[in-house]
């Protein structure tokens, strides 16, 4: 059975429209939210579709908000769809104390520890309830998709390539959280969601997955601002950067001068982004 979207927003924009909406996520087990983009191409065929997967404390509104996507996606004919980055409301102890655990924090895993993994199931929301909802009410072709993010995005984007080979035609991130279990965002996720042994965290771990993947992913654009505060802590992008060149990985990796970490470096190099997609969505 076809779970029903509930409308929540709907907006002309560029030509096309940005909608919001919500529905019941068995693999979250309870209410989740998207948004999503429909570009004017939609009105007479299906169109590619390209996820996007946002940081610690943003909603399905962040990107569709600040990152200046949609003009361009209108031009190159890409459905974008932003879910939102955790399930909200589950009342578990601590989920709503810090800013990069729990609510507003779900990085894209799903967990093994309770009470996280009754709703905490991030990736299979968005690689497989979050698609076919997409393909069951919206104009998109499920044979084109892409993927990208920011930051735990960014992360999200990478690991859910490397645990599905030949899924997504393009991939790319903006200051990806690189590697994980080398950085104290990381730790405190998966500490939390995948509990203590670090063997387990391997599999959700960009440079570890690189490291041991066997088929290439498409050719990978990253973007990473210089003036970045997370850069040398949090991000870490010289570790994925090993990794892919040890993997013989096609890696792009920009470092952008002076840019920051927020949606101002974001919406400055989305053009870029959504064009390196195209390339192949369109293909
Ligand atoms: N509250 C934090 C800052 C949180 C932050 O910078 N979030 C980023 C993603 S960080 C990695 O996933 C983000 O995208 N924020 C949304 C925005 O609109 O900028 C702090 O106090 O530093």
């Amino acid at each position: 059975m076809t779970v029903p979207l509930t409308l929540l927003s709907e907006h002309r924009c560029f030509g096309g429209t940005t909608a919001f909406y919500k529905h019941a996520s068995e693999a979250c087990g309870g209410e989740m939210r998207f948004g999503v983009y429909v570009p004017p191409q939609a009105a007479t065929r299906k169109v590619p579709v390209l996820y996007y997967l946002a940081g610690l404390t943003c909603t399905e509104e962040t990107f569709l908000m600040k990152g200046g996507a949609q003009r361009v996606a209108a031009e190159l004919g890409l459905m974008l769809v932003a879910p939102d980055t955790s399930p909200r409301g589950a009342g578990f102890p601590g989920e709503t104390d810090s800013w990069d655990f729990g609510v507003g924090a779900g990085f894209y895993v799903d967990a093994t520890q309770a009470p996280w993994s009754s709703r905490y199931r991030m990736f299979t929301y968005v690689t497989k309830e979050l698609p076919e909802l997409v393909g069951a009410h919206l104009p998109a072709r499920m044979d084109r998709e892409g993927l990208f993010g920011h930051s735990m995005g960014g992360h999200g984007a990478l690991v859910c390539a490397l645990r599905q080979p030949g899924r997504y035609r393009s991939v790319s991130a903006f200051a990806p959280i690189s590697a994980p279990m080398q950085s104290p965002w990381g730790h405190k996720a998966f500490g939390g969601y995948l509990g203590p042994d670090q063997e387990k965290w391997r599999e959700w771990d960009a440079s570890e997955l690189m490291r041991k993947q066997r088929a290439p992913l498409p050719p990978l654009l990253v973007d990473q601002g210089t003036k970045d505060k997370f850069l040398t802590e949090q991000l870490r992008p010289e570790l994925f950067q090993d990794a892919c060149a040890a993997a013989g990985q096609s890696l792009t990796l920009r470092k952008q001068e002076g840019y920051d970490h927020g949606y101002y470096f974001v919406s400055t190099f989305m053009e870029d982004h959504l064009r390196h997609h195209a390339a192949t969505l369109n293909a």
